[in-house]
């Protein structure tokens, strides 16, 4: 009881941070109608189901990116994993060097120089948490390198890599793995319902291709900038213009200004600030090709706060990714024919040849 008063809160003194004074034109919808209907949509899904799925469908089709609320990703949960990221980046170096250190590894600690030139960014990364992760990739390893025993054991190695957790602190392994199951079931139903409002011969295609979860979360920490470094446009950004290459991504942020959305129709830059009760969810290189051009990936970007570059923020993505023996080629379906068609001398790929490849 008393934890709960607390949690609760917890949560609203760091809502009211987290809540935006920004506008955005980015869209949000309602998907509570949507959550569970991978495992439960019948012959005849409800029209709330519907409606919810045209909604999100239609507004990632024409933004790229939307605002998703009322998830299995609640909003205490995201306040609590922000605050549980922000413990774990204020510990010391020692502790985030030597217990959780990662090299040629998405799983660990580990800092980068990004686009701004004195910018250092502090990121910590899980991927599915199994004792034997080289187990998801071995379907696709073993066809590509066919017999040769040596070159697999060594990709073995390397993949069975498992997640680094801090020491003495199981709060942080509860909460973030609670986390990532949530995003996980999330973006199923998510998946599930983009594939319906296809109305692709076999809705649970995308969902099927997802089976085995090889899923990726990033935290990024972005500390307050000592130096303001506005003189060019280029200085400002904190993270490079990119897309993504997942099907989906799950985003959430605790400050309120940083994420821009490039909006191809206008050519401008949308600002896509935190807000209490939602998260971000946009699709990326792999979703685009798969859904025959339909569902865009969008470019974003992050860039310098200059409202208010006294604090730091923090930011936590969560990039969905099918199997990687997947093969990925444009989908035939009922809208296939406004779309740009790409396809005709289309070469199919296999997830695993777009992946960043560990050795
Ligand atoms: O930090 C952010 O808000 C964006 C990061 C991002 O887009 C990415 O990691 O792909
Ligand atoms: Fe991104």
């Amino acid at each position: 009881m008393f934890r709960h008063i607390l949690k609760i809160s917890l949560f609203q003194r760091l809502s009211q941070q987290r809540s935006s004074s920004l506008t955005t034109s980015i869209p949000v919808v309602d998907v509570s109608a949507l959550m569970n209907c991978s495992s439960s949509f019948e012959q005849h899904p409800s029209s709330s189901m519907i409606k919810a799925s045209k909604l999100f469908s239609e507004a990632l089709r024409q933004y790229g990116f939307v605002y998703i609320k009322n998830s299995h990703v609640t909003p205490l949960l995201v306040e609590e994993t922000l605050l549980q990221s922000r413990w774990l980046f204020s510990q010391s170096e020692e502790l985030k060097s030597k217990n959780l250190l990662t090299s040629n590894c998405h799983r660990g600690y580990y800092k980068f120089t990004s686009a701004c030139v004195d910018d250092k960014i502090e990121a910590y990364s899980i991927c599915r948490d199994i004792e034997q992760p080289y187990s998801l990739k071995q379907d696709y390893f073993q066809q590509l390198y066919d017999n040769d025993e040596k070159q697999l054991e060594k990709i073995k190695n390397q993949y069975n890599q498992i997640n680094k957790w801090p020491p003495m602190n199981s709060e942080f392994k509860r909460i973030m793995l609670d986390y990532w199951l949530k995003c996980q079931k999330t973006s199923t139903d998510l998946l599930w319902s983009l594939a319906k409002y296809l109305n692709l011969e076999d809705p649970s295609i995308f969902i099927k291709q997802h089976s085995k979860h090889d899923n990726n979360m990033e935290i990024k920490y972005y500390p307050k900038l000592e130096t303001k470094t506005k003189t060019t446009s280029e200085q400002m950004l904190r993270f490079p213009v990119h897309c993504d290459l997942t099907t989906l991504t799950l985003l959430c942020q605790d400050r309120e200004s940083g994420l821009e959305i490039y909006n191809q129709n206008t050519n401008t830059w949308i600002a896509a600030p935190s807000t209490d009760d939602s998260i971000l969810v946009n699709c990326g290189d792999l979703m685009e090709v798969w859904s025959n051009y339909y569902y865009p990936s969008t470019k974003h970007r992050v860039i310098q706060n200059t409202n208010n570059d006294k604090s730091d923020r923090i930011s936590i993505v969560y990039f969905v990714f099918p199997n990687y023996e997947t093969e990925i080629a444009p989908i035939q379906h009922q809208f296939a024919s406004q779309t740009t068609t790409k396809n005709s001398d289309f070469e199919p790929f296999q997830v695993g040849d777009r992946m960043p490849f560990l050795l």
